[in-house]
Protein backbone atom coordinates (compact mmCIF):
# COMPACT_ATOMS: atom_id res chain seq x y z
CA UNK A 1 0.00 0.00 0.00
CA UNK A 2 2.85 2.20 1.32
CA UNK A 3 4.94 1.43 -1.88
CA UNK A 4 1.21 2.13 -4.45
CA UNK A 5 1.37 5.32 -2.74
CA UNK A 6 4.44 6.24 -3.52
CA UNK A 7 4.22 5.18 -6.67
CA UNK A 8 1.01 7.60 -7.51
CA UNK A 9 3.35 10.31 -5.77
CA UNK A 10 5.35 10.31 -8.48
CA UNK A 11 3.29 10.10 -11.20
CA UNK A 12 1.53 12.91 -9.75
CA UNK A 13 5.23 15.04 -10.06
CA UNK A 14 6.08 13.57 -13.40
CA UNK A 15 2.96 14.97 -14.57
CA UNK A 16 3.64 17.99 -13.01
CA UNK A 17 6.98 18.06 -14.34
CA UNK A 18 5.36 17.84 -17.66
CA UNK A 19 2.68 20.25 -17.39
CA UNK A 20 5.63 22.66 -15.88
CA UNK A 21 7.97 22.39 -19.08
CA UNK A 22 4.89 22.54 -21.46
CA UNK A 23 4.52 26.05 -21.86
CA UNK A 24 8.25 26.34 -23.11
CA UNK A 25 7.82 24.29 -26.67
CA UNK A 26 4.43 26.27 -27.03
CA UNK A 27 4.80 28.66 -30.09
CA UNK A 28 2.54 32.10 -29.29
CA UNK A 29 -1.22 31.39 -29.99
CA UNK A 30 -2.49 34.20 -30.06
CA UNK A 31 -4.91 35.97 -32.68
CA UNK A 32 -5.49 39.25 -33.87
CA UNK A 33 -9.15 38.48 -35.27
CA UNK A 34 -10.55 40.38 -32.54
CA UNK A 35 -8.62 43.36 -33.38
CA UNK A 36 -9.97 46.28 -35.13
CA UNK A 37 -8.82 46.92 -38.87
CA UNK A 38 -6.05 49.17 -39.06
CA UNK A 39 -4.35 51.21 -41.91
CA UNK A 40 -1.25 53.60 -42.37
CA UNK A 41 0.62 55.07 -45.17
CA UNK A 42 3.34 52.87 -45.03
CA UNK A 43 5.88 55.09 -47.64
CA UNK A 44 7.57 58.46 -45.42
CA UNK A 45 4.20 60.99 -44.75
CA UNK A 46 4.57 64.66 -45.77
CA UNK A 47 6.31 64.69 -49.01
CA UNK A 48 6.09 64.65 -52.64
CA UNK A 49 6.29 60.69 -54.10
CA UNK A 50 5.74 58.88 -57.40
CA UNK A 51 4.00 56.50 -55.47
CA UNK A 52 2.58 56.55 -52.18
CA UNK A 53 1.62 52.97 -50.34
CA UNK A 54 -1.62 52.50 -48.08
CA UNK A 55 -1.47 49.52 -45.63
CA UNK A 56 -4.58 48.11 -44.32
CA UNK A 57 -4.89 44.98 -42.15
CA UNK A 58 -7.42 42.89 -40.99
CA UNK A 59 -10.96 41.26 -41.26
CA UNK A 60 -12.40 44.53 -42.75
CA UNK A 61 -9.56 44.76 -45.63
CA UNK A 62 -12.11 43.16 -47.94
CA UNK A 63 -15.04 45.28 -47.15
CA UNK A 64 -12.75 48.57 -47.26
CA UNK A 65 -11.82 47.21 -50.96
CA UNK A 66 -15.50 46.90 -52.02
CA UNK A 67 -16.57 50.22 -50.22
CA UNK A 68 -13.73 52.30 -51.68
CA UNK A 69 -13.44 50.74 -55.30
CA UNK A 70 -17.17 50.17 -55.54
CA UNK A 71 -16.48 46.98 -57.14
CA UNK A 72 -18.87 44.26 -56.04
CA UNK A 73 -16.82 41.80 -57.15
CA UNK A 74 -13.85 40.31 -54.58
CA UNK A 75 -10.37 41.41 -55.01
CA UNK A 76 -8.36 38.52 -57.00
CA UNK A 77 -5.64 37.41 -54.11
CA UNK A 78 -1.93 38.60 -55.05
CA UNK A 79 -3.10 40.02 -58.31
CA UNK A 80 -2.17 44.01 -58.97
CA UNK A 81 -5.65 45.43 -60.08
CA UNK A 82 -6.03 49.11 -61.33
CA UNK A 83 -9.10 50.58 -59.75
CA UNK A 84 -10.91 53.92 -59.41
CA UNK A 85 -11.24 54.72 -55.81
CA UNK A 86 -13.67 57.18 -54.43
CA UNK A 87 -15.10 58.75 -51.58
CA UNK A 88 -17.65 56.20 -49.62
CA UNK A 89 -20.89 57.29 -50.69
CA UNK A 90 -20.22 59.95 -52.69
CA UNK A 91 -19.55 60.19 -56.42
CA UNK A 92 -15.99 62.60 -55.46
CA UNK A 93 -13.20 60.30 -57.41
CA UNK A 94 -10.14 60.50 -55.46
CA UNK A 95 -7.35 58.71 -57.40
CA UNK A 96 -6.54 55.50 -59.77
CA UNK A 97 -5.01 53.35 -57.49
CA UNK A 98 -2.99 49.73 -57.71
CA UNK A 99 -4.48 47.35 -55.65
CA UNK A 100 -3.10 44.29 -53.85
CA UNK A 101 -5.32 42.08 -51.92
CA UNK A 102 -3.49 39.36 -49.77
CA UNK A 103 -5.94 36.53 -48.25
CA UNK A 104 -5.37 35.97 -44.57
CA UNK A 105 -3.06 33.67 -43.46
CA UNK A 106 -0.49 33.89 -45.85
CA UNK A 107 0.14 37.62 -45.44
CA UNK A 108 3.14 39.85 -43.72
CA UNK A 109 0.91 40.07 -40.84
CA UNK A 110 -1.41 36.70 -41.43
CA UNK A 111 -4.54 39.04 -41.25
CA UNK A 112 -6.35 39.87 -44.77
CA UNK A 113 -4.34 42.26 -45.89
CA UNK A 114 -4.67 45.05 -48.59
CA UNK A 115 -2.32 48.04 -50.30
CA UNK A 116 -3.46 50.85 -52.45
CA UNK A 117 -0.47 52.34 -54.64
CA UNK A 118 -1.60 55.67 -54.81
CA UNK A 119 -0.21 58.71 -56.39
CA UNK A 120 2.22 60.41 -53.75
CA UNK A 121 0.66 63.55 -53.81
CA UNK A 122 -0.16 64.87 -50.45
CA UNK A 123 -3.74 65.68 -51.07
CA UNK A 124 -4.54 62.29 -52.68
CA UNK A 125 -3.01 60.78 -50.11
CA UNK A 126 -4.56 62.41 -47.29
CA UNK A 127 -8.06 62.20 -48.99
CA UNK A 128 -7.82 58.40 -49.29
CA UNK A 129 -7.02 57.77 -45.40
CA UNK A 130 -9.44 60.22 -44.63
CA UNK A 131 -11.98 57.99 -46.74
CA UNK A 132 -10.85 55.06 -44.93
CA UNK A 133 -11.41 56.00 -41.86
CA UNK A 134 -14.78 57.33 -42.30
CA UNK A 135 -15.87 53.54 -42.82
CA UNK A 136 -15.21 53.22 -39.39
CA UNK A 137 -19.13 52.15 -37.83
CA UNK A 138 -18.57 50.67 -34.05
CA UNK A 139 -21.94 50.25 -34.22
CA UNK A 140 -22.48 47.76 -36.84
CA UNK A 141 -18.91 46.08 -35.50
CA UNK A 142 -16.79 47.62 -38.00
CA UNK A 143 -14.40 48.56 -36.04
CA UNK A 144 -11.78 50.25 -38.51
CA UNK A 145 -8.51 52.44 -37.17
CA UNK A 146 -4.91 54.53 -37.94
CA UNK A 147 -2.64 51.94 -36.93
CA UNK A 148 -0.15 52.99 -33.90
CA UNK A 149 3.83 52.37 -34.64
CA UNK A 150 4.74 49.33 -35.10
CA UNK A 151 1.31 47.79 -35.29
CA UNK A 152 1.47 45.76 -38.24
CA UNK A 153 5.07 44.09 -37.09
CA UNK A 154 3.00 43.86 -33.50
CA UNK A 155 0.08 41.84 -35.69
CA UNK A 156 2.78 39.67 -37.63
CA UNK A 157 4.15 38.39 -33.92
CA UNK A 158 0.85 37.87 -32.87
CA UNK A 159 0.07 35.23 -35.26
CA UNK A 160 3.39 33.71 -35.60
CA UNK A 161 4.90 34.77 -38.74
CA UNK A 162 8.05 36.30 -36.90
CA UNK A 163 9.68 35.58 -33.45
CA UNK A 164 10.67 39.06 -31.65
CA UNK A 165 14.36 38.45 -32.77
CA UNK A 166 13.20 38.74 -36.46
CA UNK A 167 10.90 41.56 -36.04
CA UNK A 168 13.87 43.65 -34.77
CA UNK A 169 15.97 42.44 -37.01
CA UNK A 170 13.18 44.12 -39.50
CA UNK A 171 13.57 47.30 -37.71
CA UNK A 172 17.22 47.59 -37.85
CA UNK A 173 17.07 46.76 -41.94
CA UNK A 174 14.45 49.73 -42.39
CA UNK A 175 16.93 52.06 -40.05
CA UNK A 176 20.49 50.80 -41.93
CA UNK A 177 22.32 53.46 -43.31
CA UNK A 178 25.79 51.36 -44.33
CA UNK A 179 26.43 48.25 -46.53
CA UNK A 180 27.80 46.35 -43.28
CA UNK A 181 24.38 47.66 -41.28
CA UNK A 182 22.35 46.07 -44.24
CA UNK A 183 24.47 42.80 -43.36
CA UNK A 184 24.08 43.26 -39.14
CA UNK A 185 20.41 43.20 -39.79
CA UNK A 186 20.69 39.92 -42.02
CA UNK A 187 21.58 37.44 -39.13
CA UNK A 188 18.16 38.83 -37.21
CA UNK A 189 16.01 39.11 -40.10
CA UNK A 190 16.75 35.70 -42.57
CA UNK A 191 15.46 34.04 -38.87
CA UNK A 192 19.43 32.81 -37.81
CA UNK A 193 19.34 34.23 -34.58
CA UNK A 194 15.82 32.61 -34.25
CA UNK A 195 17.16 29.23 -35.28
CA UNK A 196 20.31 29.48 -32.92
CA UNK A 197 18.02 30.60 -29.79
CA UNK A 198 15.79 27.70 -30.63
CA UNK A 199 18.79 25.17 -30.28
CA UNK A 200 20.02 26.64 -27.23
CA UNK A 201 16.60 26.56 -25.26
CA UNK A 202 15.89 23.34 -26.63
CA UNK A 203 19.71 22.03 -25.08
CA UNK A 204 18.39 23.87 -21.92
CA UNK A 205 15.33 22.32 -22.08
CA UNK A 206 17.01 18.39 -22.82
CA UNK A 207 19.42 19.13 -19.62
CA UNK A 208 15.90 20.39 -17.60
CA UNK A 209 14.34 16.98 -18.86
CA UNK A 210 17.33 14.98 -17.53
CA UNK A 211 17.36 16.22 -13.84
CA UNK A 212 13.41 16.18 -14.01
CA UNK A 213 13.88 12.15 -14.35
CA UNK A 214 16.13 12.59 -11.74
CA UNK A 215 13.57 14.41 -9.07
CA UNK A 216 10.93 11.93 -9.99
CA UNK A 217 12.74 8.36 -9.94
CA UNK A 218 15.64 9.51 -7.74
CA UNK A 219 14.93 6.87 -5.12
CA UNK A 220 14.72 4.26 -7.92
CA UNK A 221 18.06 5.53 -9.51
CA UNK A 222 21.40 4.24 -8.54
CA UNK A 223 23.49 6.88 -7.17
CA UNK A 224 25.99 6.40 -10.13
CA UNK A 225 23.23 6.61 -12.81
CA UNK A 226 22.56 9.82 -10.96
CA UNK A 227 26.39 11.22 -10.91
CA UNK A 228 26.24 10.65 -14.64
CA UNK A 229 23.44 12.53 -15.39
CA UNK A 230 24.66 15.29 -13.38
CA UNK A 231 27.89 15.37 -15.09
CA UNK A 232 26.51 15.00 -18.42
CA UNK A 233 24.09 18.11 -17.94
CA UNK A 234 27.23 19.83 -16.52
CA UNK A 235 29.15 19.21 -19.26
CA UNK A 236 26.11 20.38 -21.69
CA UNK A 237 25.95 23.43 -20.08
CA UNK A 238 29.79 24.20 -19.42
CA UNK A 239 29.57 23.75 -23.47
CA UNK A 240 26.54 26.43 -24.00
CA UNK A 241 28.14 29.19 -21.64
CA UNK A 242 31.36 28.82 -23.85
CA UNK A 243 28.72 29.39 -27.31
CA UNK A 244 26.79 32.14 -25.32
CA UNK A 245 29.60 33.99 -24.37
CA UNK A 246 31.53 33.60 -27.73
CA UNK A 247 28.25 35.15 -29.48
CA UNK A 248 27.90 38.10 -26.90
CA UNK A 249 31.78 38.86 -27.78
CA UNK A 250 30.89 38.52 -31.13
CA UNK A 251 27.58 41.12 -30.80
CA UNK A 252 30.00 43.62 -28.67
CA UNK A 253 32.32 43.47 -31.69
CA UNK A 254 29.34 44.32 -34.21
CA UNK A 255 27.91 46.84 -32.59
CA UNK A 256 30.84 48.88 -33.92
CA UNK A 257 28.51 49.15 -36.83
CA UNK A 258 25.69 50.63 -35.78
CA UNK A 259 27.11 53.49 -33.59
CA UNK A 260 30.15 53.91 -35.86
CA UNK A 261 33.88 53.10 -35.46
CA UNK A 262 35.51 56.13 -33.99
CA UNK A 263 39.00 57.38 -36.17
CA UNK A 264 40.80 60.40 -34.81
CA UNK A 265 43.22 62.34 -36.93
CA UNK A 266 45.92 63.48 -34.84
CA UNK A 267 49.51 65.09 -36.37
CA UNK A 268 51.33 68.23 -36.35
CA UNK A 269 50.04 71.93 -37.58
CA UNK A 270 49.92 72.20 -41.58
CA UNK A 271 50.29 68.35 -42.17
CA UNK A 272 46.99 67.74 -44.12
CA UNK A 273 44.95 66.61 -41.22
CA UNK A 274 41.77 68.73 -42.83
CA UNK A 275 42.53 68.06 -45.95
CA UNK A 276 42.79 63.72 -45.50
CA UNK A 277 39.23 64.10 -43.90
CA UNK A 278 37.40 66.03 -47.10
CA UNK A 279 39.90 62.83 -49.17
CA UNK A 280 38.47 59.79 -46.88
CA UNK A 281 35.19 61.20 -47.33
CA UNK A 282 35.04 62.94 -50.59
CA UNK A 283 33.23 65.74 -49.08
CA UNK A 284 34.22 69.61 -47.87
CA UNK A 285 33.78 68.61 -44.26
CA UNK A 286 37.36 70.21 -43.04
CA UNK A 287 38.81 74.16 -43.72
CA UNK A 288 41.90 73.66 -45.18
CA UNK A 289 44.18 76.56 -45.18
CA UNK A 290 47.92 77.23 -45.35
CA UNK A 291 48.15 79.10 -41.99
CA UNK A 292 49.49 76.45 -39.19
CA UNK A 293 46.61 75.67 -36.52
CA UNK A 294 43.52 76.27 -38.78
CA UNK A 295 41.33 73.55 -36.91
CA UNK A 296 41.14 74.49 -33.19
CA UNK A 297 38.74 72.61 -32.23
CA UNK A 298 37.57 68.84 -32.60
CA UNK A 299 35.25 68.61 -35.92
CA UNK A 300 33.60 65.24 -35.78
CA UNK A 301 31.37 63.85 -38.64
CA UNK A 302 29.74 60.59 -39.80
CA UNK A 303 30.80 59.68 -42.91
CA UNK A 304 30.40 55.81 -45.27
CA UNK A 305 34.00 54.48 -45.50
CA UNK A 306 33.45 51.40 -48.05
CA UNK A 307 30.10 50.29 -46.08
CA UNK A 308 31.42 50.92 -42.79
CA UNK A 309 29.54 54.16 -40.46
CA UNK A 310 32.70 55.73 -39.44
CA UNK A 311 32.92 58.84 -36.69
CA UNK A 312 35.93 60.76 -38.35
CA UNK A 313 37.03 63.45 -35.85
CA UNK A 314 39.54 66.21 -37.17
CA UNK A 315 41.66 67.53 -34.40
CA UNK A 316 43.93 70.97 -33.88
CA UNK A 317 47.69 69.95 -34.90
CA UNK A 318 49.25 68.89 -31.99
CA UNK A 319 52.29 71.06 -30.95
CA UNK A 320 53.35 72.48 -27.56
CA UNK A 321 54.97 75.42 -28.49
CA UNK A 322 51.49 77.73 -29.25
CA UNK A 323 50.82 80.46 -26.81
CA UNK A 324 47.44 80.66 -28.34
CA UNK A 325 44.94 79.62 -25.49
CA UNK A 326 42.31 78.35 -28.04
CA UNK A 327 44.63 76.84 -29.59
CA UNK A 328 46.22 75.28 -26.50
CA UNK A 329 42.87 73.94 -25.46
CA UNK A 330 42.07 72.23 -29.21
CA UNK A 331 45.32 70.78 -28.62
CA UNK A 332 44.01 69.12 -24.82
CA UNK A 333 40.67 67.88 -26.76
CA UNK A 334 42.87 65.57 -29.48
CA UNK A 335 44.48 64.50 -26.92
CA UNK A 336 41.41 63.39 -25.09
CA UNK A 337 39.83 62.50 -28.30
CA UNK A 338 42.48 60.50 -29.72
CA UNK A 339 42.67 58.22 -26.63
CA UNK A 340 38.91 57.28 -27.05
CA UNK A 341 39.33 56.48 -30.60
CA UNK A 342 39.20 52.87 -32.20
CA UNK A 343 41.55 53.82 -34.40
CA UNK A 344 44.02 57.02 -34.67
CA UNK A 345 45.77 58.18 -38.05
CA UNK A 346 48.95 59.85 -37.54
CA UNK A 347 49.47 62.56 -40.55
CA UNK A 348 52.79 63.31 -40.87
CA UNK A 349 54.30 66.15 -43.06
CA UNK A 350 57.77 65.12 -45.16
CA UNK A 351 58.89 68.74 -44.67
CA UNK A 352 59.57 68.79 -41.35
CA UNK A 353 61.99 67.20 -39.02
CA UNK A 354 61.74 65.12 -36.77
CA UNK A 355 58.40 63.83 -38.25
CA UNK A 356 57.04 62.37 -35.70
CA UNK A 357 57.40 65.26 -33.11
CA UNK A 358 58.35 64.05 -29.32
CA UNK A 359 54.49 65.69 -28.38
CA UNK A 360 53.12 63.31 -30.73
CA UNK A 361 55.16 60.74 -29.28
CA UNK A 362 53.91 61.50 -25.54
CA UNK A 363 50.49 61.07 -26.84
CA UNK A 364 50.76 57.57 -28.64
CA UNK A 365 53.20 56.09 -25.79
CA UNK A 366 50.89 56.62 -23.29
CA UNK A 367 48.76 53.32 -21.89
CA UNK A 368 45.88 54.30 -23.50
CA UNK A 369 47.61 53.74 -26.93
CA UNK A 370 48.60 50.33 -25.94
CA UNK A 371 46.03 48.50 -27.78
CA UNK A 372 44.69 50.21 -30.03
CA UNK A 373 45.01 50.68 -33.73
CA UNK A 374 47.19 53.10 -35.07
CA UNK A 375 48.45 53.98 -38.99
CA UNK A 376 50.89 56.56 -39.80
CA UNK A 377 50.53 58.45 -43.12
CA UNK A 378 52.84 60.32 -44.71
CA UNK A 379 51.07 63.15 -46.73
CA UNK A 380 52.07 65.37 -49.30
CA UNK A 381 54.18 62.53 -51.10
CA UNK A 382 53.54 64.76 -54.75
CA UNK A 383 56.70 67.33 -52.96
CA UNK A 384 59.00 64.14 -52.75
CA UNK A 385 61.05 64.08 -56.25
CA UNK A 386 60.86 60.41 -56.63
CA UNK A 387 60.48 56.66 -55.45
CA UNK A 388 64.14 56.92 -53.61
CA UNK A 389 63.03 59.97 -51.78
CA UNK A 390 59.96 58.56 -50.44
CA UNK A 391 61.64 55.24 -49.14
CA UNK A 392 64.24 57.75 -47.23
CA UNK A 393 61.39 59.30 -45.85
CA UNK A 394 59.24 56.13 -45.03
CA UNK A 395 62.09 54.27 -43.32
CA UNK A 396 63.02 57.03 -41.18
CA UNK A 397 59.11 56.94 -39.55
CA UNK A 398 59.39 53.69 -39.22
CA UNK A 399 62.84 54.00 -37.44
CA UNK A 400 61.57 56.92 -35.25
CA UNK A 401 58.30 54.62 -34.26
CA UNK A 402 60.29 51.47 -33.97
CA UNK A 403 58.73 49.81 -36.48
CA UNK A 404 55.50 49.66 -34.50
CA UNK A 405 52.98 50.61 -36.59
CA UNK A 406 51.90 50.64 -40.37
CA UNK A 407 53.26 53.50 -42.71
CA UNK A 408 51.73 54.40 -45.65
CA UNK A 409 52.01 57.37 -47.99
CA UNK A 410 49.76 59.67 -49.55
CA UNK A 411 49.00 62.80 -51.69
CA UNK A 412 45.38 64.36 -50.61
CA UNK A 413 46.30 66.73 -53.49
CA UNK A 414 46.66 64.25 -56.37
CA UNK A 415 44.42 61.55 -54.13
CA UNK A 416 47.42 59.37 -55.03
CA UNK A 417 47.84 56.39 -52.60
CA UNK A 418 43.99 57.33 -51.10
CA UNK A 419 42.70 54.01 -52.39
CA UNK A 420 45.28 52.11 -50.48
CA UNK A 421 44.67 53.42 -47.56
CA UNK A 422 40.51 52.95 -47.93
CA UNK A 423 41.76 49.73 -48.51
CA UNK A 424 43.53 49.32 -45.76
CA UNK A 425 41.27 51.34 -43.54
CA UNK A 426 38.50 48.45 -44.50
CA UNK A 427 40.94 46.08 -43.45
CA UNK A 428 41.18 47.66 -39.52
CA UNK A 429 37.46 48.09 -39.83
CA UNK A 430 36.82 43.95 -40.88
CA UNK A 431 39.32 43.20 -37.83
CA UNK A 432 37.34 46.20 -35.20
CA UNK A 433 33.96 44.42 -36.05
CA UNK A 434 35.12 41.35 -36.46
CA UNK A 435 33.51 41.11 -40.33
CA UNK A 436 34.30 38.94 -42.86
CA UNK A 437 33.21 38.01 -46.81
CA UNK A 438 32.09 34.86 -45.48
CA UNK A 439 31.23 35.70 -41.49
CA UNK A 440 28.21 38.75 -41.71
CA UNK A 441 28.45 40.60 -38.30
CA UNK A 442 25.72 39.74 -35.53
CA UNK A 443 23.38 42.55 -34.04
CA UNK A 444 21.11 41.61 -31.77
CA UNK A 445 18.75 44.61 -29.75
CA UNK A 446 20.25 46.00 -26.35
CA UNK A 447 17.31 44.15 -25.02
CA UNK A 448 18.07 40.84 -26.29
CA UNK A 449 21.70 41.46 -24.52
CA UNK A 450 20.58 42.20 -21.35
CA UNK A 451 18.25 39.16 -20.92
CA UNK A 452 21.22 36.82 -22.19
CA UNK A 453 22.87 38.25 -19.33
CA UNK A 454 20.40 38.94 -16.53
CA UNK A 455 18.76 35.58 -17.13
CA UNK A 456 20.47 32.81 -19.24
CA UNK A 457 23.84 33.20 -18.29
CA UNK A 458 22.52 34.12 -15.03
CA UNK A 459 20.72 31.02 -14.96
CA UNK A 460 23.45 28.24 -16.24
CA UNK A 461 25.46 30.16 -13.57
CA UNK A 462 23.52 29.75 -11.02
CA UNK A 463 22.93 26.03 -12.19
CA UNK A 464 26.52 25.68 -11.36
CA UNK A 465 26.53 26.42 -8.32
CA UNK A 466 23.66 24.03 -6.99
CA UNK A 467 25.15 20.98 -8.85
CA UNK A 468 28.31 21.31 -7.35
CA UNK A 469 29.10 18.45 -4.56
CA UNK A 470 26.76 17.21 -2.72
CA UNK A 471 23.76 19.14 -5.80
CA UNK A 472 20.54 20.10 -5.15
CA UNK A 473 18.56 18.99 -8.39
CA UNK A 474 15.51 20.75 -7.94
CA UNK A 475 17.15 24.21 -7.23
CA UNK A 476 19.85 23.46 -10.10
CA UNK A 477 16.91 22.36 -12.34
CA UNK A 478 14.56 25.28 -10.95
CA UNK A 479 18.03 27.72 -12.25
CA UNK A 480 18.16 26.29 -15.95
CA UNK A 481 14.21 26.85 -16.12
CA UNK A 482 15.12 30.43 -15.13
CA UNK A 483 17.24 30.24 -18.30
CA UNK A 484 14.92 28.69 -20.54
CA UNK A 485 12.43 31.34 -19.40
CA UNK A 486 15.24 34.06 -20.70
CA UNK A 487 15.54 32.69 -24.45
CA UNK A 488 11.54 32.56 -23.97
CA UNK A 489 11.72 36.08 -23.83
CA UNK A 490 14.17 36.92 -26.14
CA UNK A 491 11.86 35.16 -29.21
CA UNK A 492 8.33 36.15 -27.58
CA UNK A 493 7.92 32.50 -26.93
CA UNK A 494 7.43 32.93 -23.46
CA UNK A 495 4.97 33.64 -20.69
CA UNK A 496 4.58 37.36 -19.38
CA UNK A 497 5.94 38.63 -22.81
CA UNK A 498 3.67 41.17 -22.96
CA UNK A 499 5.55 43.56 -20.81
CA UNK A 500 8.44 43.30 -23.37
CA UNK A 501 5.91 44.02 -26.31
CA UNK A 502 5.98 47.80 -26.07
CA UNK A 503 10.15 47.52 -25.70
CA UNK A 504 10.16 45.95 -29.16
CA UNK A 505 7.77 47.81 -30.98
CA UNK A 506 8.32 51.26 -29.37
CA UNK A 507 11.03 52.42 -31.81
CA UNK A 508 9.12 51.48 -34.85
CA UNK A 509 7.70 53.80 -37.53
CA UNK A 510 3.93 53.98 -37.96
CA UNK A 511 2.91 51.81 -41.16
CA UNK A 512 5.70 49.21 -40.27
N1 LIG B 1 51.43 69.70 -51.78
C1 LIG B 1 50.51 69.28 -50.96
N2 LIG B 1 49.91 70.11 -50.12
C2 LIG B 1 48.97 69.63 -49.29
C3 LIG B 1 48.58 68.26 -49.28
N3 LIG B 1 47.64 68.10 -48.34
C4 LIG B 1 47.42 69.30 -47.79
N4 LIG B 1 48.20 70.23 -48.34
C5 LIG B 1 48.28 71.65 -48.01
O1 LIG B 1 48.76 71.78 -46.69
C6 LIG B 1 48.17 72.91 -46.05
C7 LIG B 1 47.57 72.47 -44.72
O2 LIG B 1 46.54 71.58 -44.96
P1 LIG B 1 45.42 71.29 -43.89
O3 LIG B 1 44.61 70.16 -44.40
O4 LIG B 1 44.70 72.53 -43.50
O5 LIG B 1 46.33 70.82 -42.67
P2 LIG B 1 45.96 70.57 -41.14
O6 LIG B 1 46.87 69.51 -40.65
O7 LIG B 1 44.50 70.30 -41.01
O8 LIG B 1 46.33 71.97 -40.51
P3 LIG B 1 45.94 72.56 -39.07
O9 LIG B 1 44.47 72.78 -39.06
O10 LIG B 1 46.73 73.82 -39.06
O11 LIG B 1 46.40 71.62 -38.03
C8 LIG B 1 47.16 73.47 -47.04
O12 LIG B 1 47.73 74.55 -47.71
C9 LIG B 1 46.92 72.31 -47.99
O13 LIG B 1 46.54 72.73 -49.27
C10 LIG B 1 49.24 67.39 -50.20
O14 LIG B 1 49.01 66.19 -50.29
N5 LIG B 1 50.20 67.94 -51.01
Amino acid sequence: MKNENRSKDKMHLRHSSVLRWSHLRLKSTLTTAYLPTIYALSTPPGTKSAIAVVRISGAHSKYIYHQITRSRLDPIPRKALLRSLYEPGKNNLLDKALTLFFDSPKTFTGEDLLELHLHGGKAVVNSVLRSIGSLNDRKRGIDIRYALPGEFSQRAFQNGKFDLTEIEGIRVLIDAETETQRRCALSSFNGENKERFALWRQQIVDSIAQLTAIIDFGEDTEIDDIENIFQGTKSDMVQLQREIRQFIKKIDKSSILQSGIRVVLIGPPNAGKSSLVNSISNEDISIISRKPGTTRDAVEVSIDVNGYKVSICDTAGIRSRSTDDIELLGIEKARKKSKQCDLCLLIVDPQNKPFINEDLKQVINTPEFEDKEIVIIVNKKDLLKNDLELKLVLDQVERELRRKHPVLAVSCLTQNGIEELIEKLTDIFQRLSETTDDSDPILVSQRVREILHSDVLYGIEEFFEFAGENGDVVMASESLRHAAEGIGKITGDSVGIEEVLGVVFANFCVGK
